[in-house]
């Protein structure tokens, strides 16, 4: 009851958000969640790197899963250059967890809070840490592609450039440390990180942080000039399907993928954390479930005013 102001419209997202109007969301989600990972794996890293996109631009409102209208110029989030890679089998968990929840607790549930339960889901179907998850989000009115380039890091970008952009979202630099280890389930195309194979910084050398047996292997993958577009490389090199600590070993070892990744054990400013973290598996679960629960506050829109409560996620109502 502390949560629920004298209007209707609650302040603050809870855990029973929902506990009257639709008290089994959480198992609906789950039936769904866990079926699609069976099904095709993939949906795991690609629904935790949407949530991620989703909740960068605008907050976290499934702005991102609205489609672009028919013959319309004016393009939505999800045709921006920077989430063409998402993968389709994680729009596709959405709506079909969506369509499910339509069908037991109608015109109730957001999709930003389905997005928000689904990306947890998949956290723990691969063997990350199960957290509860605050709900109450309402869907957001607007989807531009204009708003998403600014709003979402580039594998290129500098630790003061990424914490600049995480702290206009209220994430600290222990945020940024601990969500990029997101990056230790899935795969990045060439085009993030073929600079540092041939051209680093213009220096028409690799970059000296790359582990040479990782360099050797990744350019077998990813020639200079002329490869596959569609060929990807695991974010993290040694258990790139299972949730774990793995990414900060890594790092540590020059066998980051991205300039990014491998920047944060670099700087001096990051590396402290980054090696508490390759010890301690159970701190980073623990201190990913938080900064998870802390990104998806971003931006939350609670009421009519601002939100709206679609029944199909790519269409505003
Ligand atoms: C800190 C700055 C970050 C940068 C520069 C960055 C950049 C990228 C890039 C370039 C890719 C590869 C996309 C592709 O080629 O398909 C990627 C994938 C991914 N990102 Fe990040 N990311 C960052 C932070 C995060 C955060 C905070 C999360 C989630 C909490 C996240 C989750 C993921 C996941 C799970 C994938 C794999 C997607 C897949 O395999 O389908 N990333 N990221
Ligand atoms: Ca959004
Ligand atoms: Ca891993």
């Amino acid at each position: 009851l502390v949560n629920v102001t004298r209007g209707r419209i609650p302040r603050e997202l809870s855990v029973n958000f929902y506990a009257k109007s639709c008290p089994q969301v959480d198992q609906i989600v789950a039936s769904v969640t866990s079926e699609q990972f069976r099904e095709a794996p993939v949906s795991a890293p690609a629904t935790v790197r949407l949530f991620f996109h989703d909740c960068f631009v605008e907050g976290c409102d499934a702005s991102i899963l609205i489609s672009t209208r028919q013959g319309s110029k004016d393009l939505a989030e999800r045709d921006a250059l920077d989430n063409k890679e998402l993968a389709v089998e994680a729009f596709e968990s959405i709506n079909k967890a969506k369509a499910l929840v339509e069908s037991k607790c109608p015109g109730v549930v957001s999709c930003a809070d389905i997005l928000a339960i689904a990306a947890r889901d998949f956290v723990h179907l691969t063997g990350g840490p199960y957290y509860q998850v605050k709900k109450g989000r309402w869907d957001g009115k607007f989807s531009m592609a204009s708003r998403v380039p600014s709003n979402i890091p580039h594998s290129n970008s500098t630790v003061n450039e990424l914490l600049r952009l995480f702290s206009s979202k209220g994430l600290t630099l222990e945020d940024l440390v601990v969500l990029s280890g997101a990056h230790t389930i899935g795969f990045s195309h060439c085009k993030h990180f073929v600079d540092r194979l041939y051209n680093y910084k213009g220096t028409k050398q690799p970059d000296p942080a790359i582990d040479p047996r990782l360099l050797k292997a990744l350019k077998m993958s990813c020639p200079q000039f002329g490869g596959n577009t569609d060929i990807v490389a695991p974010f993290d090199v040694t258990t790139p399907f299972s949730f774990d600590n793995a990414y900060y070993g890594n790092i540590e070892s020059k066998l980051g993928l991205l300039a990014s990744d491998q920047a944060l054990s670099l700087d001096p400013r990051t590396k402290p954390l980054v090696q508490a973290l390759a010890k301690d598996k159970q701190k980073f679960f623990l201190a990913f479930a938080a900064a998870m629960d802390k990104m998806g506050s971003i931006g939350v829109k609670k009421g009519p005013r601002h939100g709206e409560k679609r029944r199909d996620c790519s269409m505003h109502m």
